[in-house]
């Protein structure tokens, strides 16, 4: 996932704290420097995470405490607590609704992504069954409206721009007024990529900004910036009506959490941010999510938003029944997998469940369920194949047996059918879960109450019978 370095501190900070037989003031500090300096090697503000520090020593009252509650949960809670502070503007950002036309405006540094986030935002939005379309006002780049057509040709959507005209707001203008009488719901115009001091194109900016009367006006940012992101942030905001902010290259840049607490401090809020150079590498920006998959903590709503989006739910039963027969073959492997990379970047999907980190799975293949078909050649004629290396066909080999020792001991885990679970068949297949998960991942979803706590939570997605159903989720 994002950040997964700054996560993999956090978390490995409060892994340590838990470790202690006794959680004492020296203990507690350790993880708080820990976790300290992980913040700050993420380029978050000084202020900020001494704060934070302060207030968690305050909430974190270790003598107050009574004995036999869990310090560790507490702790975690409070850490949770504020980082979702640091990250949170306390700001909702205008959203534009399906069906009804808005106008989106993308401004931002030359550079930062903006055409490729303009075709990102709109391909998410046609994915949901918008009708969305794009304008090139940026006459400033050459190469600027080629991209654009290119980017929105892959992605089939309407664009309009011009390889002649030179006016922006020209361009602007018609582009606009060209998709609101094709009844296309969400308009977006792509403007010239500027610097701080360039007033002219600032000035060009207002005039695009004042000639479209866009509904929302979103700024794009490159992460790298790590806490500068607060001055660039505060320039744009004075010159046209920042209404959300975009924070791409979260891929690469380990000041990715300097970027985003510096743009909350503005006030203003980030909607998305971008993962990668490719289309579908975006995702959308929520501060609690965010924070609970930074900590390995999982975010179920999410998942169960991807599933819901990629699963054909006709086949699920026959699925449920081979593995509740403890049948998990390396076909099943790779047709989950299949299903996982539809729903985007394997290791965003991954970071969605609680106790797993952001490690890519490899794709697999075939049909057997004894590992020792593959033998030495097998792999070398494999890894030839895929264009792959040994090591890589040998770790999913390793991934696969870890999967199917976890499936072997779910023989006799209750399917449940539709609507008909009940809540002590759901602490039934808890228990039977308790046994089967690494003790680590347990651990970390909470022990025995975390896991019934959380199959609660994916039986509240009536109807489901992905994982949802699989775990024991249907409706009471
Ligand atoms: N790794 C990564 N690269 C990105 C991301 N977003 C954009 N890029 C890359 O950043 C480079 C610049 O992106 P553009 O979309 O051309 O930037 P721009 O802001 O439109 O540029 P100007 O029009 O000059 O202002 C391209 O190589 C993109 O592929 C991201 O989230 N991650």
């Amino acid at each position: 996932m994002v950040l997964a370095e700054l996560g993999g501190s956090i978390s490995r900070a409060l892994q340590q704290m838990s470790n202690a037989t006794v959680i004492d003031e020296k203990v507690l500090n350790d993880c708080l420097n820990d976790i300290t300096r992980a913040l700050l090697q993420s380029d978050v503000q000084f202020k900020l995470v001494r704060d934070m520090q302060t207030n968690i020593k305050h909430i974190v009252n270790l003598d107050d405490l009574a004995a036999g509650h869990n310090k560790r949960r507490i702790i975690q809670q409070a850490v949770f607590n504020e980082l979702c502070k640091i990250l949170d503007p306390g700001k909702p950002s205008f959203t534009p609704k399906k069906g009804k036309t808005s106008v989106v405006m993308f401004v931002g540094l030359q550079g930062s992504g903006k055409t490729t986030t303009c075709t990102k935002y709109a391909y998410y939005h046609q994915k949901k069954g918008w009708k969305p379309a794009l304008v090139c006002a940026d006459t400033f780049r050459a190469g600027a409206f080629d991209q654009l057509k290119q980017n929105a040709t892959k992605a089939k959507i309407p664009f309009y721009g011009s390889y002649m005209e030179s006016d922006p707001v020209k361009i602007a203008v018609e582009g606009v007024e060209r998709f609101k009488e094709e009844n296309c719901d969400l308009i977006i115009v792509d403007t010239s990529g500027r610097h701080k001091q360039e007033t002219a194109l600032f000035e060009e900016m207002r005039q695009v900004s004042e000639a479209t009367k866009p509904d929302l006006v979103i700024f794009v940012m490159d992460s790298s910036i790590g806490q500068a992101a607060f001055d660039q942030a505060q320039a744009f905001k004075q010159s046209v009506a920042v209404g959300a902010v975009i924070v791409t290259k979260m891929d690469g840049h380990a000041k990715g959490g300097g970027a985003l607490s510096a743009v909350a401090a503005t006030k203003s809020p980030v909607i998305f941010i971008g993962t990668g150079e490719h289309m579908d590498e975006f995702e959308v920006f929520d501060v609690k999510p965010f924070v609970s998959r930074l900590l390995g903590m999982g975010d179920w709503s999410g998942f169960m938003d991807k599933i819901q989006e990629v699963v054909p739910m006709d086949q699920q039963p026959e699925l449920l029944q081979k593995l509740s027969e403890g049948n998990f073959t390396l076909r099943i492997m790779y047709e989950q997998f299949q299903k996982i990379l539809k729903m985007g970047p394997i290791s965003q999907v991954f970071s969605m469940l609680p106790g797993f980190g952001a490690e890519l799975m490899p794709k697999g293949q075939l049909d057997s369920s004894n590992p020792k078909l593959m033998n030495e050649s097998r792999i070398m004629r494999i890894a030839r194949g895929a264009g792959r290396q040994i090591r890589e066909v040998m770790e999913m080999m390793e991934e696969y047996k870890r999967l199917a020792k976890i499936w072997s001991k779910m023989k006799g885990l209750k399917i449940p059918k539709k609507g008909e679970m009940s809540a002590l068949s759901r602490n039934m297949n808890a228990q039977h879960m308790s046994k089967v998960l690494p003790p680590q991942m347990l651990k970390q979803i909470g022990g025995m109450g975390g896991l019934q706590n959380l199959m609660k939570q994916m039986g509240s997605a009536k109807d489901m019978m992905g994982m949802g159903g699989l775990f024991g989720g249907g409706g009471d």
